[in-house]
């Protein structure tokens, strides 16, 4: 696989066209056939494909397109707000291509397809959340089909300002009672559907029996979704984001949602790395950095990728 990434050029696998709504999309491919479409509507990741052409991500069959509005599936963000405000305006504002974008290091470049994403405030923007700033979002996919995500969000203000931060990822799976998670053993979490109200997990993994909507602290840089139908693992690593998102609507709060089909909340898991216990707070000129990369193994090949172990050791490296 390596031999191929020094002389590939990732601006030859970047293709832009336009998603049935009009607005602009970008198609990153690998070599191998695996692929990620990125709407410029939200910055939202709608679709990734391993090299057999599955999908990997959740998308509502309900999803509403229209141009003010992210379809319900695929992965946001949740910037600068988690929980307010629609979570914050960012995932549904337009965003632009970054041609020179300043450069990151080689590690999030060598033997990537990527595409590099800008969004800054507007006059109005700037009446509801009166802070300037500069958020860059590069998705990439690699050549062994693994998809990341880095924002960089720089304050341009006179003065600091505070943020939360998340990426909502809705990760497909064969049906939400094959899965298990693992890696938020024994966490503190804030319960949503309980007034935030502080819990420790206590289980050994996480399995799903009804409706989910917490937020775990000071989580491992790595945690493990299983799913036994698919025989497949998503693991997802993360650095500067503490937190752990978990969401799953269940059933009557599906029927209520306009943008999710009554039984879809069955093949979806949202499993989010996220900043909002501690807020991020930036100094005037400083930028802050946030990573999720998303890999997918066979189950049968875990042993290896054990949250604990692969996640620490691959971003203790950098
Ligand atoms: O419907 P949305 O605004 O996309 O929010 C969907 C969900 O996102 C997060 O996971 C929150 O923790 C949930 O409380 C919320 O219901």
């Amino acid at each position: 696989m390596g031999h191929y990434a020094p002389v590939w050029d990732h601006r030859a696998s970047v293709e832009v066209t336009k998603d049935p709504s009009g607005m602009n999309q970008v198609t990153l491919r690998n070599p191998k056939g695996a692929s990620v479409q990125v709407s410029l509507l939200g910055g939202q990741v709608t679709s990734w494909r391993n090299d057999r052409g599955e999908e990997l991500l959740f998308t509502s069959s309900k999803g509403i397109v229209k141009s003010s509005k992210a379809v319900r599936g695929g992965i946001s963000v949740f910037f600068p707000q988690y929980g307010v405000e629609q979570h914050g305006s960012a995932r549904n504002k337009n965003w632009t291509i970054e041609d020179d974008a300043p450069s990151l290091n080689s590690f999030d470049t060598q033997g990537k397809s990527f595409v590099d994403l800008l969004l800054k405030p507007s006059e109005d923007d700037l009446k509801f959340w009166p802070h300037a700033f500069e958020f860059r979002l590069r998705v990439s996919l690699a050549s062994d089909g693994s998809l990341s995500l880095i924002s960089r969000i720089r304050n341009i203000n006179g003065k600091p300002f505070s943020f939360s931060f998340a990426y909502q990822t809705y990760f497909s799976v064969s049906d939400i009672s094959e899965v298990r998670l693992e890696g938020l053993e024994t966490l503190d979490y804030r319960d949503n559907l309980c007034k935030k109200e502080l819990f420790t997990e206590q289980g050994d993994a996480i399995t799903f029996e009804a409706e989910i909507d917490r937020v775990y602290h000071s989580s491992p840089n790595c945690i493990a979704v299983l799913d036994h139908e698919r025989k497949r693992t998503y693991l997802i690593r993360k650095e500067g984001l503490p937190d752990i998102v978990l969401w799953n609507p269940w059933e009557k709060k599906s029927r209520a949602m306009v943008d999710l089909g009554d039984t879809e909340y069955r093949k979806m898991l949202c499993v989010d790395g996220a900043a909002i216990e501690k807020p991020i707070t930036l100094k005037p000129g400083k930028e802050w950095t946030g990573r999720v990369e998303l890999v997918v193994v066979p189950s049968t090949l875990c042993s290896d990728f054990s949250p604990s172990k692969s996640g620490q050791k691959r971003f203790r490296n950098r």
